[in-house]
């Protein structure tokens, strides 16, 4: 009010118009600055903005009927999903939390209290973000299966194991081969392939068939029992960091 009467006794002329895009009004209360990479917990309270920082920009193009879907290995499929704002921002959110997993099969994270192949990894829950994530599912991955992998519904869907990998030569360097406990898996991939690290990349041994040039941001989807039995290959230099969900059913 005190800004309009200063302006109308400056003869300032002022106007109100609807079509001007000016921005838009978000919720402060749920914006957790103890957080680390605190806009990355905003996927729920403020999906438009989430977007436009953390979808790829070629997402929408998954979805168009005029191409067809890229397929590095049989039934394993490769969407661009994520931008390279997001692939760092959970790098740094796991990286700066720090608890990576010891790689042995007794696992207390689990219900069963045992994993037959661990990796080095941190859970979405551990950092608080396995709500973030399950909505990330359903809203921008799901979509993605029904697409490939037509027929098959499940909404939302349901994934009990979410976690970020890391590779190291002196650490972990790779994981044996094994079927993942899931319908379906994704792979997202968080560096680059050739410059943060060396090898790497995932071979599915029934097709003698190996993604090793990743690309950051992308995801490969495929069925993660029976014909899909796949390793984790050696990584010799530098760190490889991976986003990995078993989706079941
Ligand atoms: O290294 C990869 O790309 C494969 C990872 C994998 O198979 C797993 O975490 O279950
Ligand atoms: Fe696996």
């Amino acid at each position: 009010m005190a800004f309009c009467a200063n302006l109308r006794d400056l003869g300032v002329f002022m106007y109100a118009s609807n079509r001007i895009d000016f921005g838009h009004l978000v919720n402060p209360e749920s914006f957790d600055i103890t957080r680390t990479e605190p806009d990355m917990y905003q996927i729920i309270d403020n999906q438009r903005d989430w977007e436009s920082r953390y979808i790829h920009i070629d997402y929408p193009e998954n979805f168009n009927p005029e191409k067809k879907s890229i397929q590095p290995c049989p039934d394993v499929y490769w969407f661009p999903i994520v931008s390279r704002r997001f692939c760092k921002s959970l790098i740094n959110m796991m990286e700066s939390f720090g608890k990576w997993s010891d790689g042995k099969n007794q696992d207390t994270r689990l219900e069963g209290g045992y994993e037959a192949v661990p990796t080095r990894d941190i859970h979405m829950n551990q950092v608080g973000w396995d709500h973030h994530w399950l909505y990330f599912l359903q809203h921008y991955v799901r979509p993605l299966q029904e697409h490939v992998f037509t027929g098959y519904i499940h909404d939302p869907p349901r994934s009990l194991m979410n976690f970020v990998v890391r590779y190291k030569p002196d650490e972990q360097p790779s994981l044996k081969p094994h079927h993942d406990s899931s319908t379906y898996t994704i792979n997202i991939a968080l560096n680059e392939a050739g410059v943060d690290y060396e090898g790497g990349g995932c071979r599915f041994i029934r097709y003698n068939c190996s993604v090793t040039q990743t690309k950051v941001g992308w995801l490969l989807i495929h069925p993660g029992r029976l014909t899909h039995f796949h390793e984790g290959l050696l990584v010799t230099k530098g760190i490889r960091y991976i986003m990995i969900s078993f989706v079941d059913p």
